[in-house]
This record gives structure tokens, sequence and C-alpha cells, in this order.
């Protein structure tokens, strides 16, 4: 379990986040939304150990993160940040693999290769293995960072076993439809696998179809939390995101959040029929 208790992160005089508590359960996809700046990504980086907090602590399993040894760290968490820069030449594989690598996981290359393959099969990626990198468009770029990431939980050492966790910072932000719904259905798969999933993302109907728990933030405090069901609600998003939003049940009977102009639309054509 992931869990922090009264974070914040102070820059200069502005609180980024601001008392922020929040756990972050084995077994289901927290999904974290909110307009920009809300300190969606600062929240993640917290929680991920890579920022740390100003005030409160974050806690993996009842141990102050921050104290948690590097390799212990690497293999109970693995973390898709919102862009990536390598500045070397590397390969799609060699990529994959960096995420069976860690300093501790002291896994065999062959092994590590045959991990690596395994993740790229999963995000649709099997035949980009040879290609470079930095010839990948940015869509099947960031499918493979998401594949480095199952790569270095697969990858773990059975000494390092525990509840394992995955944070990803808007991983669909490039993906076309087919794949946003292609891999958001296998984050989806680690949660029910028992991993604790926490998604930071933009597309409300996205949240809505894959979340168990949707956390809204906004000037870096937590607005709202709950499921989707009962935290989409209309005033609550119009208000936190500053325009007039509609909230209506799918046919499946899940929800659709849209701007009001395009339900306007909708309803003055189905009228016009
Ligand atoms: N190092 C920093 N120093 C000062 N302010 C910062 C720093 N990093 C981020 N900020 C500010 O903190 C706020 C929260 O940033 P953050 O990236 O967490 O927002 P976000 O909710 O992820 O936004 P977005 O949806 O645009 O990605 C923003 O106003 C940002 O400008």
């Amino acid at each position: 379990m992931l869990e922090a208790r009264s974070v914040s992160v102070v820059a200069g005089s502005k609180r980024l986040i601001d008392n922020v508590s929040l756990t972050i359960t084995p077994g289901r996809l927290t999904a974290v939304i909110g307009p920009n700046g809300a300190g969606k990504s600062t929240l993640l980086r917290v929680m991920a150990g890579e920022l740390k907090p100003s005030e409160g602590t974050v806690f993996l399993d009842d141990t102050d993160l921050l104290k948690v040894p590097v390799a212990r760290l690497a293999a109970r968490r693995s973390v898709v940040a919102q862009s990536t820069t390598l500045s070397f030449p590397f390969t799609v594989l060699e990529v994959v693999m960096l995420g069976a690598t860690v300093p501790g996981f002291g896994i065999r290359d062959s092994a590590a290769a045959d991990a690596a393959r395994e993740a790229l099969d999963a995000v649709g990626l099997a035949e980009f293995e040879t290609r470079m990198l930095n010839e990948l468009s940015g869509g099947e770029r960031q499918r493979v960072h998401i594949a480095r990431a199952l790569c270095q939980l697969a990858t773990a050492p059975p000494s390092q076993a525990g509840t394992a966790a995955i944070l990803l910072d808007e991983p669909t932000a490039s993906l076309d439809l087919k794949h946003q719904c292609d891999v958001l259905a296998l984050i989806k798969a680690q949660a029910e696998m028992g991993r604790a999933v926490m998604l930071v993302i933009h597309d409300l109907n996205l949240a809505a179809a894959f979340a168990d728990e949707i956390v809204l933030m906004a000037a870096g405090r937590i607005a709202g939390k709950g499921k989707p069901d009962d935290l989409l609600n209309e005033d609550l998003l119009s208000h936190t995101f500053g325009c007039r939003l509609r909230v209506v049940s799918s046919e499946d009977g899940g929800r659709l959040v849209l701007p009001s102009a395009i339900t306007g639309k909708a309803i003055m054509g189905a009228a016009a029929e």
C-alpha cells in the first residue's frame, strides 16, 4: 500500500500540493484528474519517491518511502513519467530492458531480454524491438516506456516480494483511441493482478470507464474522491474545471462527461431529425 499522509510541496511562496492525504490501494486503479497546474504530476512524483515532500510523509507499507533502499524501491514500484528523454541511441528492446537492470536486480541478460520481449508484446510492439527509440512516433515511444515499467516489476527479485505499485503520468496522452483503450486495459489488468495503480489522466471518460476510484485535484488540494459514478457530477466538475460540463449516462450505465456546447449541439441535432 502506498499512502501519502498530509503531504505538501512548497516552491518559493507557492504550495504546489497542500496537505494532501491519499492511499493507493492494491488491486485498484486510482485515477487522478484535475485542471492544468492542479498538482497531479507533483503528487505522483512525491508518491513515487522521486520528489521529497516539504511536509508530511509517504509510506510504502508503513515504511517512510524515502528510507526504502533504492533496489527495494525499484522492485516495488515503477513509474511512467509524463515525458522521458534519452540522450543515447538505444533500441526499443534496450530501453525496455533498462527496467530489468536496476541495481540489485541481478537478472541475467537472456532473462532480461525475455521479460522485455514479453512486455513489448503486451503493448503491441513485439515487431519493434530492433528499431531505434528516436525513430518511433510519440505514441509508440509512450508504449515503450509503459513496457519498460512492466518489465521492471516483472523482473523484480523474489526476495523483494510484496505489494507492487505502478504510477503513470498521462500514459495515454499521445495515443490514438484504440491504443488508449488497449493501454488502459493493460493497466487495469495490473490492478486486477493485485498491484496498486495510480494513473494521472486528463480524459474524464477514460477515467470513468477504467478507474475504480477517481481523485479530483484543484489548486494543490483534493477537491473530491470517490467511485466514478459518485464523483463525476456536473456541478463539481463544472466548478473545478471552470467550464460548463454535462454528465450523461451511457447505454451500459457508465458516465460520459461532455462540454455543454457538444451536448447542446447533439440535442439540437436530434431535435431536427
Ligand atoms: N519546480 C517548480 N517550481 C515552481 N512551480 C512549479 C514547479 N514545478 C511545478 N510547478 C507549478 O506547480 C503547479 C502544479 O504543477 P503540476 O505539474 O503538478 O500540475 P499538473 O496538475 O500535473 O498539471 P498538467 O495537467 O498541466 O500536467 C503548476 O502551477 C506548476 O506551474
